[in-house]
This record gives structure tokens, sequence and C-alpha cells, in this order.
């Protein structure tokens, strides 16, 4: 079989079924899979312009990625999205997609989902919601052209709304995230929620992160989101809810628009106690915090042995030394420190 082809007979490993419980007595049920760190577009938060991306070599193949998740979801995974870099600029990625579809059909996988940019979303829309997938985040974070080709350094938002409209010709329920940039879409804020709450659609907005060296100063791009919700409150009801994605953000509802909007606060609001997640890179690679260095290399164990025990164990030995949260300080975000974020690597690598 070439290494690009998916095994479909290749079912859950034999020692399916320890569950993944770390020293806080957190169950990790959700895995954040990055499947390229490449992308697209070039976010001013998340990139520098001129970036080195890994070679080919260094990536797992999709065949290795099936195997791997695969073994998470025997291990009780019950969530996986599919992010990167740009999920759907890697090549033959719907292969993959159409992999998981087992693990979804036998109940033992309850989501399959995916964040993306939408700049290949037209294409890819159908054919995701034929895999099983039933929501996805797009991010975007202006509704203006111009604005949007700065953020992005050349991204065509023309292409992202035709990606959108895909998404939901298709069925899919579509959030929104956009990230909160001072000076940048402040103003933007109530248009966006009047625009996706009337398409039917929530809006998350998140605040910026120190993850990886950007050309531009962080402390120029943070934005409160106490400070955004304190200005909504002008304007609209805002009616927290209870609901829970299996993600960070919290929900109100706008009582006059009747959507959801989310807020995902990393720095001013810790949810780390509830935590529930794990990532995994294109190389392999185990982040067990979006916000520390630690990792664990799978790609070893997983290439080591045809049996998927020594893969299993390396994830139960990584699962047992979960931090407990992260470490990120506000004051590094609002005030910059450029040439020293909190984490090394770009959010790409692991995803967000
Ligand atoms: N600090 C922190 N931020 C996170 C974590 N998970 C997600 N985020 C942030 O939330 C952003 C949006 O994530 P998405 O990919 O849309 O996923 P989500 O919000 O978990 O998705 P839902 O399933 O819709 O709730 C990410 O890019 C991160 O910025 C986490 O575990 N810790
Ligand atoms: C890294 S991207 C990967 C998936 C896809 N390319 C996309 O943009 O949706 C996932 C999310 O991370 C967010 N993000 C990237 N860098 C960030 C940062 N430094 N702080 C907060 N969010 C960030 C993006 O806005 C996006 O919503
Ligand atoms: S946020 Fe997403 S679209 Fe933007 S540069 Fe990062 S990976 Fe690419
Ligand atoms: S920062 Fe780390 S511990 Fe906190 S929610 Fe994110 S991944 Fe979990």
């Amino acid at each position: 079989m070439a290494s690009s082809e998916i095994d479909f007979t290749r079912t859950l490993p034999a020692d399916a079924g320890a569950p993944l419980i770390d020293p806080f007595g957190r169950t990790i049920s959700y895995l954040r899979v990055s499947v390229t760190d490449r992308c697209d577009f070039r976010c001013v938060y998340c990139m520098s312009e001129d970036m080195t991306f890994l070679p080919k070599r260094d990536l797992l193949t999709l065949e290795e990625l099936d195997r791997l998740c695969s073994v998470f979801v025997g291990q009780g995974v019950k969530k996986l999205r599919i992010t990167g870099g740009e999920p759907l600029v890697r090549r033959n990625i719907m292969r993959f997609f159409e992999g998981m579809t087992r693990h979804l059909e036998s109940g033992a996988l309850e989501e399959l989902t995916v964040t993306t940019n939408g700049s290949q979303l037209a294409r890819h829309a159908q054919h995701l919601a034929d895999c099983g997938v039933k929501r996805i985040n797009v991010s975007m974070d202006t509704m203006n052209p111009d604005k949007f080709r700065h953020i992005t350094r050349w991204g065509d938002l023309g292409k992202v709304m035709q990606g959108i409209d895909a998404a939901q010709a298709a069925g899919l329920k579509v959030k929104i995230n956009a990230v909160a940039l001072k000076d940048f879409n402040e103003d933007e804020i109530v248009p966006m929620i009047e625009w996706a709450h009337g398409r039917g659609m929530d809006l998350t907005l998140i605040e910026v992160m120190p993850l990886g060296e950007i050309d531009e100063d962080r402390s120029d791009q943070f934005l409160s989101l106490r400070q955004v919700r304190a200005s909504l409150l002008d304007r609209y009801t805002l009616t927290d809810l209870p609901d829970r994605t299996g993600g960070p953000a919290r929900y109100v509802r706008i009582e006059e628009t009747g959507g959801r909007l989310g807020f995902i606060t990393p720095l001013t609001h810790n949810f780390c106690e509830s935590c529930n997640r794990v990532r995994l890179t294109c190389t392999g690679t185990l982040y067990m915090c979006l916000g520390q260095e630690d990792a664990a290399d799978l790609r070893e164990p997983l290439r080591a042995s045809e049996s998927d025990e020594p893969v299993a164990r390396a994830i139960q030995n990584a699962i047992a030394r979960k931090p407990k949260g992260h470490d990120f300080v506000i004051e590094r975000a609002r005030h910059g420190d450029k040439g020293n974020p909190a984490v090394s690597r770009h959010m790409s690598v692991t995803g967000g």
C-alpha cells in the first residue's frame, strides 16, 4: 500500500479502552490535531510574513495520522478537531476525514470538526458534511475586504464568504471566530454580531495570546474582552448561558438578536481547571497544554512497531505529565515582549 493511502480496515487497538485521566483528575476526551503547519494566509497576530515551514519528510503521513487518531479514539477521545496551519491546504486531507467517518459510525467518536480560515471551504464544504462533520469554525476578523487583506497579509475575503455560503448550503453549522484586536476591529464587533446572528451563526471573540514570534508587538494588538463585554452592555442585553461546547468559550445570549456570543479569554479568565484536551502536531508531537512547552514525541513509538501498544503507552505517559494550566502573563501580552513570547512556538504549530 502506498504510504499516502489509508488502511480503512484498521480498527481500534486491542488494548483500547483505557481512559486518559491526568494527575488532576481531568478526563481527556478532546484531541485537537494540527495536520499541517502551512497556511495560505499570514495573519499578523499568528505568523511572521517570512515563515519557515517544516520539510515534508518530517510530517506524519495521512495513514500515520489516521492510525494515531484511532489510538486516541480507542483511549476515550470523543471529540476530534482538525486544525492547522490551514487544514484544508494539506494535500488529500479529505481522505483523512473519510477515514475518521468509521469512528463516527461506530459511535466511538461523537464529534469530528474543523477550524479553518475558509479560503478552501467552497470546494470542500459538501465533502466535509458527507464525512459526518456537523459544525465548523471559520476564522474571520473583519468584514472589510481591505482590512481583511491587511490582517491576513493577502487573503481574499470574497473567497471566505463563498466558503461560508457553501458550508451553510451543505447544512453545516458555522461558528465565526474573530480575534479581538485593538484599533483594528473594535468598531466592527457590533456589525459582526448583527451579520453573524442574522445568518444563524454564533460568533466567538478571542483574546490575543502570546505564542510565537511575529513581526508586530502584541501589546499593540491586545484588546481585553472584559472591556468589550462592558461596552456591549450599552447596546445589548446579555444573558449568561451555561452552554459548553467542550471548548473554552463562555457564551451569552444577546436578547436583541437572539444569537450567541462567545468569549475566549485565556488571559483574563482561567478555564484550565476543566481542561479536557491535548494537541497533536503534524509531526506527531503531543502538547499537553497550549500554554506550556512540555511535549511528548509519538512519532517514534508509532513508527517503531506495527503494534499500537507502544504508542498507546506513550500517550498514557504523556497524559500523566499534563500540567495544571498555562503561565500566560497578561502584562506580557498587554505591554508586549515582542522578542520573548510566553511560548516560543506559533499558534499554527498546535492549531490554537
Ligand atoms: N488557552 C487556551 N485557549 C484555547 C484552548 N482551546 C482553544 N483555545 C482558543 O480558542 C480558539 C478557538 O478555538 P477553536 O478551534 O474555534 O475551538 P473551540 O473554541 O475549542 O471550539 P468549540 O468546539 O466550538 O468550542 C483557539 O484558537 C485558541 O485561541 C485551550 O485549551 N486553552
Ligand atoms: C491557528 S488557527 C488554525 C486554523 C485556521 N488556519 C484558522 O485560522 O482558523 C486557529 C485559530 O487560532 C487563532 N489564533 C492564531 N494566533 C493567535 C494568537 N496569537 N492569539 C489568539 N488566537 C490566535 C486564529 O484566529 C484562529 O481562530
Ligand atoms: S490564524 Fe489560521 S489563517 Fe491565520 S495565519 Fe494562522 S493558521 Fe493561517
Ligand atoms: S491553557 Fe492548557 S490547561 Fe488551560 S485549558 Fe488550555 S490546554 Fe488546558
